[in-house]
């Protein structure tokens, strides 16, 4: 038996090794480029808003020139001394001359002030909504930044950044920074994906699957600035992809490939359904809906939106074709979670072409025009809707086969 004293210091001896093999050291990608980001494994939640099954990653890069070093992106609060020490791992921290902003959201631009507290040298670049957006943020002063714009070069002895506008993705300042002569992209959040483990996609066999719910979260909302920045990489040699959140791509054509389909809006037949129920009505129908369709051969996703997760229900808007959503009425209104669920089906404007609403009520039936009118203005053809008062009898459910046989043709006319 150990004593008091015994426990506490094993305890500690494990909580030193747990936190030694946290902390990945620096790592150099190609040659005078350094991967000097941070993993967050113990993250759960981001925006107050999408969880993180997996933690993340804020990843950042310090490339070194015969002349002079540029370090692409930061990391968020909280990571700035294991982020120095990374750095001072390579090249002293005071040294470094630019300082590439891609993006002004705090995971990545969140050390700017603490980095520019210890260098009085270096040029923060960005755009001009960049630039603005540094001053307002990170209280950055106008002699210490550098506006680029589109195909503007920098270069580094030997290594030349040139720059990508690639505005709205996700924020209106967003760029790109392209390696010339290593041929690596630096696209911050774009081809992202929220999860700590592995450098490179070789390790993460599932990192599709993180990556396409990371585009429904993040980029499915500008799914056509999307297209457009994949346009104009058309014209590029990509070699490496080294986004700011999760793996390196080191094999970039898969996520090139995945988000051309996914910006394009191609769907699958495939129905997400996202409902709720208090009392077994809603449940019902759902489950006879979604056995009806597979019967039919189609790929239906369930989200009970009582402890959904956000995420996967994002991950399946990038692709379905079909959206369902059903909700009892409370207090003459959709059931609040549906309202939560119906808003946030319609913010991140996926690319599904049909919708059916199922509903449900005790005296005065209300949910099914509660969530009609929040779908209202969506581009999205309504295939019909049930609303059962109390639970569905037999005549709901012959209603359920047809819209079940309606809704299969309508995703097979594709
Ligand atoms: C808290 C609460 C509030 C409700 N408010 C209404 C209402 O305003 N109007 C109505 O017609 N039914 C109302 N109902 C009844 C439900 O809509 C009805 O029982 C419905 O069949 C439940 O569907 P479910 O079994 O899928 O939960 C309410 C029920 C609860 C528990």
């Amino acid at each position: 038996m150990l004593d008091k004293f015994g426990q506490k210091g094993l305890k500690t001896l494990i909580m030193t090794y747990v936190i030694e093999v946290n902390i990945m050291k620096t790592v150099k990608i190609a040659d005078g480029i350094y991967w000097v980001g941070v993993k967050d494994w113990d993250r759960r939640i981001f925006d107050s808003l999408i969880p993180l099954p997996e933690g993340t990653s804020y990843n950042a890069y310090l490339v070194v020139g015969e002349e002079k070093m540029a370090l692409i992106d930061t990391v968020n609060p909280g990571f700035e001394e294991e982020f120095e020490n990374k750095i001072n791992d390579v090249k002293n921290i005071g040294d470094i001359d630019y300082i590439v902003m891609n993006h002004a959201e705090p995971d990545h631009a969140g050390a700017i002030p603490y980095l520019m507290s210890k260098n009085k040298k270096a040029l923060l670049i960005a755009t001009q909504k960049g630039a603005e957006m540094a001053k307002t943020y990170y209280d950055v002063p106008d002699e210490r930044i550098m506006v680029v714009k589109d195909g503007d070069t920098v270069s580094l002895g030997g290594k030349t950044l040139r720059f990508i506008e690639a505005p709205w993705l996700h924020w209106p300042e967003t760029m790109f920074t392209y390696l010339v002569e290593d041929k690596i992209l630096f696209p911050c959040d774009f081809f992202g994906a929220h999860v700590a483990k592995g450098l490179y996609d070789e390790e993460v066999p599932e990192l599709l699957e993180h990556a396409q719910r990371y585009f429904g979260e993040i980029m499915m909302p500008f799914a056509q600035m999307a297209k457009k920045a994949l346009q104009k990489l058309d014209n590029l040699e990509i070699e490496m992809i080294a986004p700011s959140h999760g793996p390196i791509y080191k094999l970039p054509e898969k996520i090139l490939d995945a988000y051309r389909k996914w910006a394009s809006g191609e769907t699958q037949e495939k129905v997400l359904i996202v409902y709720v129920s208090m009392w077994g009505a809603n449940d019902a129908m759902v489950r006879e809906l979604a056995n009806l369709l597979l019967a039919k051969g189609v790929e239906v996703r369930v989200h009970n939106l009582v402890g959904a997760d956000i995420g996967e229900i994002a991950k399946d808007l990038v692709d379905s074709r079909a959206i369902v959503i059903g909700a009892p009425t409370v207090l003459a209104g959709a059931h609040p979670l549906a309202v939560y669920g119906a808003y946030l089906v319609k913010a991140l404007r996926p690319p599904a072409k049909y919708a059916v609403i199922l509903g449900s009520y005790g005296w005065h039936g209300r949910s099914k025009d509660a969530l009609l009118q929040m779908l209202s203005g969506m581009k999205i053809e309504l295939v019909g809707s049930l609303e059962v008062r109390a639970k569905p009898r037999e005549e709901d459910y012959e209603s359920l086969s047809k819209l079940a046989d309606m809704l299969t043709k309508k995703i097979r006319e594709e």
